[in-house]
């Protein structure tokens, strides 16, 4: 079988694009197409989110919006069983993002090095995947959706391209490939036009969670069937990766001591930078090209207004992950001393909904590097100066490569190790996924 080798510094893979035609995301694009979906433009999508949960356009009727959204509960279904199920076509959609044909549309988009913002890009695939979700649960017979769709986990993003053109026309396309009782898994695929070809740039997989009206409770959504032994194929892997996720949240390092492997890993790096000069645990010297973790760090403040708004009233998470892209691509930048390209973004677990006005800490550091890759984690928390107590929103994994040879980042505290081993997990699937 061919390496499905994502991401590489050199030129993309000719082979790459016909992969994705030929695996099942691909021949859903050309199945759809035939069909006759028209592509959304991209500005479209949050009108047409809003409309769907009728929320307000200004922030002075937010308080009357939300209260009209309580009559809905009525529509809610009682148990799955009662919803119909949906096929994997009936949440499928095309959006397109016209850099190249819409001049006018590519200043939102643009970077300082002449190419595309990934930060827009990941606020991109967000709202599209919450869009895909309300496709879904859809109720042809009423206007307005009782289910306020939220975002709880960025399972994987995998980029094929170091290079994203801020001046050819971007699609995305999607659709719900597995679904438990509230929770739905989406697939996004992001491509761009080259020389007449749509060539693929990434691949996204996303957990989105129906609530109720008032984003209380979870609420059922439709279930979901498979037409073809493709799709069938497609649901199994939803399920593995629900499992795998379980597994993986188990395993944590929070929860549980590492393994034997990885505590050697921990106790080498330990005794390589014990001073010999002093029989000391306490005296530690760093080896030639290497770091201290703990002088790789990065932090940012936001003030969440209500512009960052979702149409929950709650801060927009795109945005949320554009920041800590941003700060987590500026901590890669100043640890390499040169362009930072991103890999793979994975397992961005939204735990708590961060309120509009919060004071949001973002803490970013590197934690893990091989060879000329570095594996950043931004912690992200809100902070009420008035009871001084601090929660965790978000914690962000990001993979970035760079052109050059890079110092070894070294753990000094057993915390610190931790974060080592976690980073080291982190990258390790990442790189398996990419051979496999
Ligand atoms: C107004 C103008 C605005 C303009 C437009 C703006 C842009 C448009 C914006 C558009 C909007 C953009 C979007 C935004 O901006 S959404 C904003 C960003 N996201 C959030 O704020 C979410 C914060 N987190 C939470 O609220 C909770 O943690 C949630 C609700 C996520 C879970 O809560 P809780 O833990 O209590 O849930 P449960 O135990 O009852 O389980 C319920 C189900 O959830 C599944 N589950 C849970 N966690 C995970 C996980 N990590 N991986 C996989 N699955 C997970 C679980 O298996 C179960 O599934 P099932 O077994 O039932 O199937």
């Amino acid at each position: 079988m061919l390496s499905r080798r994502r991401f590489s510094l050199s030129k993309p893979h000719p082979i790459l694009f016909r992969m994705l035609m030929s695996s099942g995301s691909g021949s859903q694009v050309i199945q759809n197409m035939e069909e006759g979906h028209f592509p959304i433009h991209v500005n479209n999508v949050r009108s047409k989110l809003r409309e769907l949960v009728g929320a307000s356009t200004n922030w002075r009727d937010h308080v009357q919006a939300m209260n009209e959204r309580k009559s809905l509960h009525t529509l809610l279904a009682k148990t799955q069983a009662d919803l119909p199920p949906r096929k994997m076509k009936d949440s499928y959609i095309d959006v397109i993002l016209p850099l190249g044909s819409q001049p006018e549309i590519r200043e939102k988009y643009l970077n300082m090095q002449n190419t595309v913002r990934f930060g827009r890009i990941l606020e991109d695939l967000d709202s599209l995947g919450v869009l895909i979700c309300y496709t879904h649960t859809k109720n042809e017979a009423t206007l307005r959706s009782p289910l306020s769709i939220v975002t709880a986990l960025v399972d994987k993003i995998g980029l094929w391209k170091q290079h994203i053109h801020p001046d050819c026309d971007i699609k995305f396309t999607g659709n719900v490939s597995w679904v438990g009782k509230t929770s739905m898994e989406v697939k996004i695929h992001m491509l761009q036009l080259l020389d007449a070809i749509y060539s693929p740039v990434l691949d996204a997989t996303f957990v989105m969670v129906a609530r109720d009206p008032e984003n209380k409770r979870p609420a059922f959504v439709n279930p979901l069937i498979a037409e073809t032994p493709e799709e069938e194929k497609i649901l199994k892997e939803g399920e593995k990766n629900k499992i795998r996720r379980l597994e993986s949240s188990r395993a944590s390092l929070l929860k549980v001591a590492p393994t034997a492997d990885e505590r050697n890993i921990i106790h080498n790096m330990f005794l390589n930078t014990l001073d010999s000069r002093t029989v000391s645990f306490r005296s530690r010297v760093l080896l030639p090209n290497s770091v201290w973790m703990q002088d790789t760090k990065l932090k940012g403040l936001e003030i969440c207004h209500p512009q960052e708004r979702n149409i929950f009233n709650r801060i927009f998470g795109g945005f949320l992950m554009r920041k800590a892209y941003e700060l987590g691509w500026a901590t890669a930048y100043s640890y390499g001393n040169s362009r930072p390209y991103v890999v793979a973004v994975d397992d961005i677990m939204f735990q708590k909904p961060v309120e509009i006005g919060s004071l949001l800490l973002l803490s970013s550091q590197v934690c893990y590097t091989e060879k000329n890759n570095i594996q950043v984690r931004v912690h992200s928390e809100v902070y009420d100066p008035d009871t001084r107590v601090h929660h965790t929103t978000n914690v962000f994994h990001f993979t970035f490569v760079i052109e050059k040879e890079i110092p070894d980042v070294v753990p000094k505290t057993y915390g610190e190790s931790m974060l080592y081993l976690d980073g080291k997990r982190h990258f390790d699937s990442v790189m398996k996924e990419n051979t496999t």
